[in-house]
């Protein structure tokens, strides 16, 4: 928790401003009972009007100046804690980019999404009221007690077991409710979390016909929700009504006694008003004290629920080496090469690579075939260390990819992933991804290598627009767009995990020939489940279950390699048909 005061450092003229500014009204606050008091006591009494309107110009004058403070100081607790939330996010945000695969996939993204947005606002919320409130209140609650201590104290001391009444059921019903405003907190997030899931799949749940069971699961997390609020609310209903018949208990007695006071002449009818309104501010700020509790018990949760985030630490640590490229990349030296890797998946029990070992030079094209799981995504995606062997070496340009700058090694690839996904924006903007500065000219060709130009031009050229996700293009259309996106970059390696799947046969065939054209050579790497998308590399590797049963050109694995020649002759027959 401590942690995050830091995102408070840049505003800390604001977080002691704030609270004095809410002080100086309070202080303001206590005032207006004694100049009641006193219209009661000197103008209604002696008739006095000139006196009455004077009084009540200063009431207006103490509200008008209690409104500045108050304006004043809700600017600045707004200002200390929107820039403390906007520090949190940006932190936070910066902490989840700085996590490798391993620690995103252990956290979930529902997860992470949901510390950005509610858990932060929720923080946020409680800095803006502990600054209002959390001097404000205890200060009128006392100085009410004093100034009804300088009044009477006989009538202060009625003052006095009503706080302490008071305070044992207001903060007696908040201790009760806390763990079940917990609860409430965890039965939202099980809602937030179906509604989320719900929403981003809800093109399955519709071809699945899933509505009914998925309304049904609903149901059920709603419905929890609503008998934790439930159960929160009674025990929370319960603080209107025991706090007013104290108060109105307490109220009838100072009545009584200062009745008794202002017989014996001790007290004047004025004070004995000017009592109970003091009676009446200490109430209302003991509930809003109560409900500040509240708040900051939710913030505090919260606020730990991130820093939980925060204290997860990139598992990944960054090498130093920068790329060897050009004329300084020797030729004798592999592009890439895996030596005995192995991959166990955190949290996984078994390996889901074993002993993968193979060499590629420099502009060779490298197919990677098997059955699905098989582990093809999972080998390509230790090249630019998504995930890091856990056993063996992977080798790029002869240097331990764990020994490069992750933005070195990275920038030497190209990697087009399974799921295609466009960004918000235009095409231009999308493709520029690549290179910042690639210009119209390298843009154009990178798209009509990946067999995009219909795209474009459909699309009304670079301007075109993308919505979130990429959602207004075809799958096809949004594949062919990642590898123009790749192909900007001029990558050393070029990945494409299974990027053509939506492409048919002609179009990906017309893609490979494409990409054999570049002038720059790259060492390409193509994942495929089809035999045909494979069949011309120069080396492919064949997966089964994790293991690599087959390395060698198309004719030597029909040869020798029983998977292979399983794939290959079932696709074609089909193919043919
Ligand atoms: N992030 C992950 N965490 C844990 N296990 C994983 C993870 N990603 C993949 N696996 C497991 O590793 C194995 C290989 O998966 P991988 O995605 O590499 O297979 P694949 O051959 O690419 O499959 P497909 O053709 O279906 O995409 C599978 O058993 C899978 O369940």
């Amino acid at each position: 928790m401590k942690r995050l005061w830091i995102y408070l450092q840049d505003y800390k003229k604001e977080c002691v401003l704030a609270p004095l500014f809410k002080m100086l009204e309070a202080s303001f606050e206590l005032f207006v009972p004694l100049v009641v008091a006193a219209i009661i006591d000197t103008g209604i009494a002696n008739g006095d009007t000139g006196y009455i309107l004077k009084m009540c110009m200063i009431l207006i004058l103490l509200a008008l100046i209690g409104l500045i403070c108050s304006v004043t100081a809700q600017y600045f607790s707004a200002k200390a804690a929107i820039g403390f939330g906007t520090g949190l996010r940006r932190a936070l945000f910066k902490h989840l980019m700085g996590l490798s695969f391993t620690e995103i996939d252990m956290v979930g993204t529902s997860t992470m999404m949901t510390r950005m947005t509610s858990d932060v606002n929720q923080a946020q919320n409680g800095v803006n009221m502990v600054l209002r409130l959390f001097l404000r209140s205890p200060f009128v609650v006392f100085g009410s007690m004093v100034m009804a201590f300088t009044i009477d104290v006989k009538a202060a001391f009625i003052f006095v077991i009503a706080i302490i009444l008071l305070s044992i059921v207001v903060f007696g019903i908040m201790l009760m409710n806390i763990p079940m405003l917990k609860s409430v907190q965890q039965k939202l997030d099980g809602v937030l979390g179906i509604t989320r899931e719900n929403l981003a799949g809800v093109r399955v749940i519709r071809a699945f016909c899933k509505e009914e069971e998925e309304i049904e699961a609903f149901k059920v997390k709603n419905e929890a929700l609503t008998t934790a609020q439930k159960k929160a609310g009674k025990v929370s209903a319960l603080m209107n009504p025991l706090t007013y018949v104290i108060i109105n208990i307490a109220i009838v007695t100072l009545i009584w006694v200062g009745a008794i006071q202002v017989d014996n002449g001790i007290l004047t009818q004025g004070q004995v008003v000017a009592l109970y309104n003091y009676m009446s501010q200490i109430l209302v700020e003991l509930i809003k004290l109560a409900s500040l509790m509240i708040t900051i018990n939710k913030s505090v949760a919260c606020s730990n629920r991130i820093v939980s985030v925060f204290e997860i630490k990139p598992s990944m640590e960054e090498g130093v080496e920068q790329s060897a490229e050009g004329a300084s990349r020797k030729s004798e030296v592999p592009v890439v090469a895996f030596k005995n890797v192995s991959l166990t998946y955190k949290g996984a029990g078994e390996e889901s690579l074993t002993g993968i070992d193979f060499t590629v030079w420099q502009g060779q094209t490298v197919g990677i075939i098997g059955g699905t799981g098989s582990g093809k995504t999972s080998l390509v995606h230790m090249i630019p260390r998504f995930y890091d062997a856990t056993a063996g070496e992977v080798l790029i340009d002869g240097i331990n990819v764990k020994a490069y700058q992750i933005k070195a090694l990275r920038d030497k690839i190209g990697i087009v992933m399974q799921k295609a996904v466009l960004f918000k924006g235009d095409i231009g903007s999308n493709l520029r991804w690549g290179k910042k500065d690639a210009t119209e000219e390298e843009i154009l060709e990178a798209v009509r290598i990946a067999q995009g130009e219909d795209v474009v031009n459909q699309k009304g050229g670079l301007k075109g627009s993308i919505h979130q996700g990429g959602k207004n293009l075809s799958g096809g259309q949004r594949q062919r767009m990642s590898i123009a996106r790749a192909l900007v970059k001029k990558p050393a390696i070029l990945i494409l995990d299974d990027s053509t799947s939506a492409l048919d046969f002609a179009t990906d065939a017309k893609l490979r020939g494409a990409i054999k054209t570049l002038d720059y050579k790259p060492t390409v790497f193509i994942v495929s489940q089809r035999a045909s998308s494979i069949q011309y590399a120069d080396l492919i590797i064949v997966l089964d279950d994790g293991k690599m049963v087959g390395k060698g050109t198309h004719e030597e694995l029909l040869e020798n390699c029983q998977v292979y020649s399983e794939i290959y002759h079932s696709q074609f027959r089909k193919e043919e048909n």
